[in-house]
């Protein structure tokens, strides 16, 4: 039987890898661009990344939650925090604003108090790794301890030599030789 991570590649190469001139989050320019929105938040594709990343992080001892910044980790999280029920691997979710709350608590991180907690960062896509250092900066400022950052698709460019560089693990479930792109 085909494994989740082989039905996601497929399911990727063959709706979320579009072709042309595309400015990228960092400012740099790019000839394709991997849309994960389109299945992160699909009823196939979404209990796969669940599995995928449960299998990618299953190993790290003491994790209580996964999120990232939003929106791109949002539904991460959220697969992999409902497939891990499924699974019986117990984690909550949590989502870093990009700017704290200008009203109500003010905060940037929304869910669990994560004072003292392990967490993993997660990514939809990691390009250069800003947006996930960007989450773990305010991660830290809650008191959360990060355990590792994990990716579904890394980018090459060159997101873990920059978290690595900054203390953390990072993991990434697939890489661009499993899509048949090369780095830019
Ligand atoms: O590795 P980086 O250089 O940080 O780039 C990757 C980021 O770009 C995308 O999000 P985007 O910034 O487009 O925002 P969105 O999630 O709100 O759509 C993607 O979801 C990652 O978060
Ligand atoms: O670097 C980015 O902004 C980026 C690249 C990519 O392929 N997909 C994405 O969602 N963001």
């Amino acid at each position: 039987m085909t494994s989740a991570r082989e039905q996601l590649i497929e399911l990727i190469k063959d709706e979320a890898v579009f072709h042309g001139d595309f400015t990228l989050t960092s400012g740099k320019k790019a000839t394709y661009y991997i849309d994960m929105r389109k299945l992160s938040l699909d009823h196939r594709a979404a209990p796969l990344i669940g599995q995928v990343m449960l299998d990618l992080i299953g190993d790290i001892d003491g994790v209580v939650a996964v999120g990232g910044l939003t929106m791109g980790a949002d539904p991460i999280a959220s697969a992999i925090m409902h497939q891990g029920v499924a699974r019986g691997e117990v984690y909550d979710s949590f989502v870093v604003r990009k700017e704290p709350k200008d009203h109500g608590r003010g905060r940037q991180v929304e869910g669990p108090d994560l004072n003292g907690k392990r967490v993993v960062v997660v990514e939809d896509t990691s390009t250069t790794g800003g947006s996930p250092l960007k989450a773990i900066e305010a991660l830290k400022k809650v008191g959360a301890e990060i355990a590792a950052v994990a990716v579904v698709v890394d980018r090459q460019a060159p997101a873990k030599e920059r978290i690595e560089s900054e203390g953390y693990e990072y993991r990434f479930a697939i890489g661009l030789e499993d899509l048949g792109l090369s780095p830019q």
